[in-house]
């Protein structure tokens, strides 16, 4: 299947000079949830923004749907919602007006049926007739995101979504998110929340100073990527790894107190029954053991760490 959004050697310099992209090439399957995760100023909003229409390519090419988003702008933008970071609405609306207005700007019919039901979705129900500025900064948020989803996008940009949020704005998206899989939209999100990608994503990008380190998918990056690291804990400190453990690479930590293997989940000999009887060979007595597996965060500052 033909992907729903295609990224071809995309690149922005702004007018400063500053490159904010440097050649991105990505495509994203129909139905499936990017997260992209990238430091501040990697690029991340100018990537959505060039793919919305908001902000023009210096070069390269974007498709939605087939569409070019340069030149069938007026197509590609009735398929994409997006969520944007910052909130530009019309303080003297109404909730309910500026949602059905929105919905109206995307060249859809009125349909208040739908509208009621996104609002009560996003608990703003009861909000409807409140004008904007008497919001609060959460409420106008979930306004931000009932505008978006008012002319039923078939693809959702949500840029940091959960950024500086309460815990039931960021249930009731988690909860929204789900829904709107399930009805096969696809959604590409941008979050400094890790852990947030991990639970909710199928595929993980890694942008850093405009350029894509990676995508995969995420159980494949968590297996490809993730390390293990065993800790033996000993009843009497070293000062040096014996010679006879060398071919392990261990390093000593607490103070000498503990011998610390790294090992890849990947492989298929991990190597601890070799390490653990060598360290009994050379007689040494254990306190304990333990193992601790690298998380997400970790692949991603080791990634971003290494492209420095
Ligand atoms: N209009 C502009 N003119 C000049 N430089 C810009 C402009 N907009 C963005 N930049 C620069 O481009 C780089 C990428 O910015 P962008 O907003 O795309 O990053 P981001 O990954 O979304 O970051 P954040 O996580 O902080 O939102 C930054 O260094 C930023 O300063």
């Amino acid at each position: 299947m033909a992907p729903i959004v295609s990224i071809q050697n995309l690149t922005k310099s702004y007018a400063s000079g500053f490159q904010a992209l440097k050649g991105v090439n990505l495509d994203i399957e129909e139905g499936e949830i990017l997260a992209l995760l990238g430091p501040n100023g990697a690029g991340k909003t100018t990537m959505i923004s060039i793919i919305c229409g908001i902000v023009m390519p210096s070069g390269g090419r974007v498709t939605v749907a087939g569409h070019d988003v340069v030149k069938d702008f007026r197509r590609t933008r009735e398929i994409i919602g997006l969520v944007p970071q910052e909130l530009t609405l019309d303080a003297f609306e109404t909730v309910f007006n500026t949602v059905a207005f929105s919905r109206g700007l995307h060249g859809k019919k009125p349909d208040p049926v739908l509208i009621e039901r996104i609002l009560r979705e996003l608990s703003l129900w009861d909000k409807k007739d409140s004008m904007l500025r008497h919001l609060s900064g959460g409420m106008r948020r979930r306004v931000l995101i009932a505008k978006a989803l008012s002319y039923e996008p078939k693809v959702l940009f949500l840029d940091e979504p959960t950024a500086g949020v309460d815990v039931a704005l960021r249930k009731d998206m988690w909860q929204l998110v789900e829904r709107l899989r399930a009805s096969g939209v696809t959604i590409i999100l941008t979050t400094h929340y890790i852990e947030e990608a991990e639970e909710i994503a199928d595929r993980i990008g890694v942008i850093n100073k405009g350029e894509i380190l990676l995508v995969e998918d995420k159980a494949a990056l968590m297996q490809k990527l993730g390390r293990k690291t065993l800790t033996v804990e000993l009843a009497e400190p070293v000062a040096v790894v014996p010679e006879a453990l060398a071919r392990f690479n261990l390093r000593i930590g607490s103070e000498g107190r503990a011998l610390i293997y790294d090992y890849e989940t990947s492989g298929e000999r991990t190597g601890i029954t070799g390490l653990l009887s060598a360290i009994a060979q050379e007689g040494f007595r254990l306190k304990d053991v333990s193992t601790q597996q690298s998380t997400l965060e970790d692949i991603f500052v080791e990634l971003v760490g290494e492209a420095k």
